[in-house]
């Protein structure tokens, strides 16, 4: 997929203000999710929630320069399962749909975070 076509998504969806209230809704899910909660253990609020913008904001093809952490540096001491990723990618499209983001579009978005998986799963 191009960078244009994941531009567009991030446009289709509503651009930032669209985008914190599906972060809103994904936060909810991963903490609710007994799973997934453990990894979070420890982390503070804003380093969660600026997780949460960035991971929709990476799914989405933003265009907002990103200075943190490489994702296998920022994942690596967190022994992140298959099926942990599997769940948070879920998650992600769950939300997506619940802020009215198409099947298709969807689709497409967990397409372009699969290839992270080599990056994020060391368990
Ligand atoms: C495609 C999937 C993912 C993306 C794009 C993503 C993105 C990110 C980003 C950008 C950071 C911040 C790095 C930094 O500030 O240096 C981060 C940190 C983190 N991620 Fe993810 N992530 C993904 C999957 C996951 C999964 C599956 C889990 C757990 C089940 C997870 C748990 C965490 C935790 C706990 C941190 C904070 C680590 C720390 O500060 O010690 N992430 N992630």
């Amino acid at each position: 997929m191009t960078d244009t076509t994941q531009q567009s998504l991030f446009g289709q969806l509503g651009g930032e203000d669209a985008v914190a209230a599906v972060v809103d809704i994904f936060y909810d899910k991963v903490l609710g999710d007994p799973d997934l909660k453990p990894y979070f253990a420890g982390v503070d609020l804003d380093r969660l929630k600026q997780h949460q913008r960035r991971f929709i904001g990476q799914a989405l093809g933003s265009t907002r320069p990103y200075s943190g952490r490489s994702m296998r540096k920022a994942h690596e001491h967190l022994a992140i399962t298959d099926a942990a990723f599997g769940r948070v990618v879920e998650h992600l499209a769950a939300s997506l749909g619940e802020a009215g983001v198409d099947e298709e579009t969807i689709g497409i978005v967990a397409e372009t975070l699969l290839p992270l998986k080599q990056d994020i799963v060391t368990a």
